[in-house]
């Protein structure tokens, strides 16, 4: 049944993704802070996610709330996470149960967990044959202060489903490029996800049932040490893409 979902974050590149696999099974509402410079058939509303009332009238008559919007440089300053990442967050899910939205999917990265990735365990781990797996459970140990911002988004989402009982999915998504894997980088190749596997990841996280989970985002990859079995389990998502499958830009496998 098609849903009534906020995407916020929207013009970005998660979002573009989402859109594109997902335009036609949803009732969409975007919502980004820059004014958008394409055509969306959609309602799009221009506002900043600090804005605690703009936020609450974008998610009136809202199922679902995909958050997206945040700064995604690794490298981002303490000002813009706290700002952009922590208040912006918390600022969405307070909305969420003001407004009675069901539930919320929120963007986590794999630099929630960043600092697993050791001197001794690397780069075997990025390697098919390794069986280091990280399977969500692991408690974040962030390799930045924007790894920081999204461990804490994680423990917001924690607070507001265990206070409030609102539904909560955190997706630590790894590397999302399009129409291949990134090349020469073997712990993006480890960690890569298609456009098309993000937009059923983000369909299930949509359609399935969950009180709180913590999933990894990526595709099917041979050499992967993020576990899909929670995702698997809980979402019924079922990724088609590999990384193994492409030498460089070209997919030399062909597909299931
Ligand atoms: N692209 C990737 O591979 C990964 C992305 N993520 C997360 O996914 C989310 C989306 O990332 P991308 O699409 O790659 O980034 P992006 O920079 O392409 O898109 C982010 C969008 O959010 C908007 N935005 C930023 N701050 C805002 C604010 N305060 N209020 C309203 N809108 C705001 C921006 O205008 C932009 O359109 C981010 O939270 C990021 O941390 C996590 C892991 C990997
Ligand atoms: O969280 C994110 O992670 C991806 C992958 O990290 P990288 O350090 O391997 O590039 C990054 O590309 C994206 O911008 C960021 O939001």
């Amino acid at each position: 049944m098609a849903q009534s979902v906020l995407l916020t974050g929207a013009a970005g590149r998660v979002g573009d993704a989402i859109l594109g696999g997902l335009a036609d099974d949803h009732e969409w509402r975007l919502l980004d802070r820059d004014p958008p410079t394409e055509d969306y058939p959609d309602e799009f509303i221009v506002a900043d996610i600090t804005d605690d009332e703009a936020v609450r009238d974008a998610m009136e008559g809202i199922d679902v709330v995909i958050h997206l919007a945040g700064d995604p440089r690794p490298e981002a300053p303490w000002k813009s996470v706290l700002n952009n990442n922590i208040d912006g967050t918390q600022t969405v899910f307070e909305a969420a149960v003001d407004t009675g939205v069901e539930k919320v999917v929120f963007a986590s990265s794999n630099h929630a967990v960043g600092s697993y990735e050791t001197d001794e365990r690397t780069p075997d781990m990025y390697r098919s044959d390794d069986d280091y797996l990280l399977d969500g459970t692991e408690l974040p140990r962030p390799s930045n202060l924007y790894g920081v911002s999204k461990a804490a988004g994680e423990t917001i989402g924690r607070y507001y489903h265990d206070e409030y009982d609102l539904s909560v999915v955190c997706v630590r998504i790894g590397n999302l490029t399009k129409g291949h894997p990134p090349i020469d980088y073997e712990r993006g190749q480890a960690m890569w996800l298609s456009y098309r596997d993000c937009a059923h990841l983000f369909d299930r996280c949509i359609r399935a049932d969950y009180d709180y989970e913590i999933v990894y985002g990526i595709s099917d990859n041979d050499r992967k040490y993020y576990s899909l079995e929670r995702a698997r389990e809980v979402l019924d998502y079922d990724p088609r893409d590999n990384s193994a499958h492409y030498d460089g830009e070209d997919q030399v496998v062909p597909e299931r």
